[in-house]
Formats: C-alpha cells, structure tokens, sequence
C-alpha cells in the first residue's frame, strides 16, 4: 500500500475538478456528470452520482456506461490522495441491479495498492444510502504518467487554454497535490 501523500487533503474536504471541461467532473462539460469526491478515511473517498433523465440506457434506468464513468470518476480521484497523475489503463464493472432514474448511488472508492506505475483501485456503488444495496461494483487499474503524457498527446488548443488559465491551473488538483 503507498503512503497518503503529506498534502493530501483531510477527511471530509471535497475534491474539486481536475478539468472544468472533463465530462465526469468539469461545471463546463455541457451535459457532464458533474460528479464531485470527498475524501473518506485513509486512501478512501466517497461520491454521490444521482441519476436523472439524461443519463437513461433502457427507460427509466441508467446507461451502463455512464455508470462506468462515474466511477471511473470516483476510483481517479483517490490517486490524488497518495499524489500520483495517473489516467485510467483498465476499468472492469459488475452491474448487479438495475439503477433507476431518480436515485442516487453512493459509491465508495478505496486504494487496494500500487505495483510499479500501477495503482490498483476498487469501489462500490450503494442505492438508498452509503450503507444501502450494492447496485454496481468496479476495479481499476491507473497508470501513472506525468505531465507530459497530456502536453505531448492532447489537442495542442486545449491544453495551451488550460495552461494559460489560472483558473484552471487551481482547479488542476494535480498541481495541488504535486507543486
Ligand atoms: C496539463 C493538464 C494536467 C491535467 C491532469 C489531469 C489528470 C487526470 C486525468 C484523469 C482523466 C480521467 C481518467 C481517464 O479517463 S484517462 C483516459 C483514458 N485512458 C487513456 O487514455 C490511457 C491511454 N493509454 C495510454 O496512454 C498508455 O497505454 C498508458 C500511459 C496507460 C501506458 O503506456 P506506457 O507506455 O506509459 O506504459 P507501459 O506500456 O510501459 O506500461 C507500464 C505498466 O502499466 C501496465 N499497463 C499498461 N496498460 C495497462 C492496462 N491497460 N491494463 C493493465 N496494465 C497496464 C503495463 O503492463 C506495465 O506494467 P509493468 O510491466 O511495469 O508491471
């Protein structure tokens, strides 16, 4: 298991967006998620998706897919905690019930350990509350990268407004946690 890192945040601060334009988390993604994570007890967080109309696959209930990516959301944000970029590698779901439109699930996000570059992450998805039925359970590995993984490879536009807006340079939690 790594260590948290020394700047981590507390338990119970609420982890801000890493991107404002990320379709997960970012106030500027038209359509987004908007999930946001608090941090739990040690390499721990917990993040609430409520779904509503939008989010639908059949009528009336979630779209894998989407659920997929909150938790994609909420298994990232605990590589903050020990101080590590890292961007997904491999994302495995299990849908054990269907998730209605209307409710919100309550998914904890814990680190299990760290091999190398590879940090291994696992979360669980609660309805009707943090202690409620588990609806959807996931695992993830992250790799680590650096900075550079997103200079050298994303669209040369975006990263250079990400870069030059101090806003978003703050709301970058990986400038936080790694100054
Ligand atoms: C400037 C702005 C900054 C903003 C910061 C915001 C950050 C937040 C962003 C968050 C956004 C939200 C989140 C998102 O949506 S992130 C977006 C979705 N993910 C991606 O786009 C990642 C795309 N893939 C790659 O870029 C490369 O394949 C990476 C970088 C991942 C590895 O290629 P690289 O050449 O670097 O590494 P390596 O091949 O030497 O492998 C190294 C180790 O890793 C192991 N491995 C590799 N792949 C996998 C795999 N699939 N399963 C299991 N293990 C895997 C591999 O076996 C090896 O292990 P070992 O042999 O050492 O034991």
């Amino acid at each position: 298991m790594p260590d948290k890192h020394s700047n981590a945040p507390e338990p119970g601060t609420k982890l801000g967006s890493h991107y404002s334009r990320c379709f997960g988390c970012g106030d500027d993604a038209l359509g987004g998620l908007r999930v946001s994570s608090t941090v739990g007890e040690g390499l721990s967080v917990t993040t609430e998706f409520t779904v509503t109309d939008n989010h639908q696959g059949a009528p009336g209930l979630a779209h894998g897919g989407l659920l997929a990516l909150a938790f994609d959301e909420a298994l990232g944000a605990v590589n903050w905690l020990i101080g590590a970029i890292a961007v997904t590698g491999r994302l495995e779901t299990d849908y054990l019930m269907p998730v209605p439109v209307g409710t919100t699930l309550h998914i904890t996000a814990q680190c299990d350990g760290i091999s190398g570059r590879k940090i291994y992450t696992s979360a669980v998805g609660r309805l009707g509350g943090p202690e409620g039925e588990a609806a959807v359970r996931a695992t993830a590995i992250f790799i680590q990268v650096g900075v550079d993984h997103f200079l050298s490879n994303g669209r040369l536009e975006d990263v250079q407004e990400a870069m030059h807006d101090p806003e978003q340079l703050r709301a970058a939690r990986a400038f936080e946690v790694n100054p």
